[in-house]
């Protein structure tokens, strides 16, 4: 089997009383997108933090391409290959969208903030942003500023910035949120592309896309997780059932 680009060991985090994760295992295999379900609550956001670094895990470990990057920050992680996308953007709204983008493509050179200016001059940098903005079709929005964009547009510039890394590993946590019907399915025909790319670790709530695009499926109940594996291994477990639909389903 080849090996997995990412892998949780045994991560776990408690917040107060709640268990939000308890000691998960799994893996991102090369050209897959391994979604994460589950009820709300049921600690989904809170692995997404954890594998990217934004929350630091009681117990575990988390490794990219082998090498353990639990240590690193976000910052840090994302510099190695972890591209994230937020369930609550992240975007300059006053910037435009080309600036957005850039930003992304400065952090990954490691310049960051005290450099923007002069990557706005910088060629290489600004080709790689607006090869982002083409491929999730925002290129004519390029000049506009990112407060003037739609919600689904702005969802697609998340998408562009975190490109713009260039990744190892994907992270995304609700992309489709509000996009609409026809906006879910330009992404979902979207990610189905990127996989090949680098995968993606994808916690969605659309159930049609999840199972449409899914590789594998992993099932998060009270920050633990109970199923994992194709959308018709997953359709017909039980255990998902009562986490789902309560004991009267099984
Ligand atoms: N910063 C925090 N402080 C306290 N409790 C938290 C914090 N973050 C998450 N929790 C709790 O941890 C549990 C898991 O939350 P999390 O947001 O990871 O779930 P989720 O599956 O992403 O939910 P949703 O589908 O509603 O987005 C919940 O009980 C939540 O209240």
């Amino acid at each position: 089997m080849t090996a997995p680009v990412v892998e949780l060991r045994g991560l776990s985090r408690r917040f107060g009383a709640v268990e939000a994760a308890r000691a998960v295992t799994l893996d991102l295999r090369p050209g897959e997108i391994h979604a994460l379900i589950g009820p709300n609550g049921a600690g989904k956001s809170t692995l997404i933090g954890l594998t990217a670094g934004s929350l630091r895990p009681d117990a575990g470990s988390v490794l990219l391409g082998g090498e353990d990057v639990t240590r690193l920050d976000a910052v840090g992680r994302a510099r190695k290959g972890l591209g994230r996308t937020f369930q609550v953007s992240s975007l300059a709204m006053e910037l435009t969208v080309l600036e957005n983008a850039l930003l992304g493509a400065v952090g990954r050179s490691g310049q960051v903030m005290r450099l923007f200016r002069s990557a706005l001059c910088d060629r290489d940098l600004a080709l790689l942003a607006r090869a982002a903005l083409e491929r999730v079709g925002l290129v004519e929005e390029a000049d506009r500023r990112t407060a003037d964009l739609s919600h689904g547009q702005r969802r697609l510039l998340e998408v562009a910035v975190a490109l713009t890394l260039e990744p190892r590993a994907f992270l995304m946590d609700e992309p489709m949120a509000g996009l609409g019907a026809e906006g879910s399915r330009r992404l979902t025909g979207f990610l189905d592309r990127l996989r090949e790319e680098a995968p993606i670790l994808l916690v969605e709530h659309d159930m049609d896309a999840v199972f449409a695009i899914a590789d594998r499926i992993s099932v998060l109940c009270y920050g633990e997780i109970i199923a994992t594996g194709t959308a018709e291994d997953i359709r017909r477990d039980p255990r998902v059932r009562i986490a789902y639909l309560g004991d009267d389903a099984a």
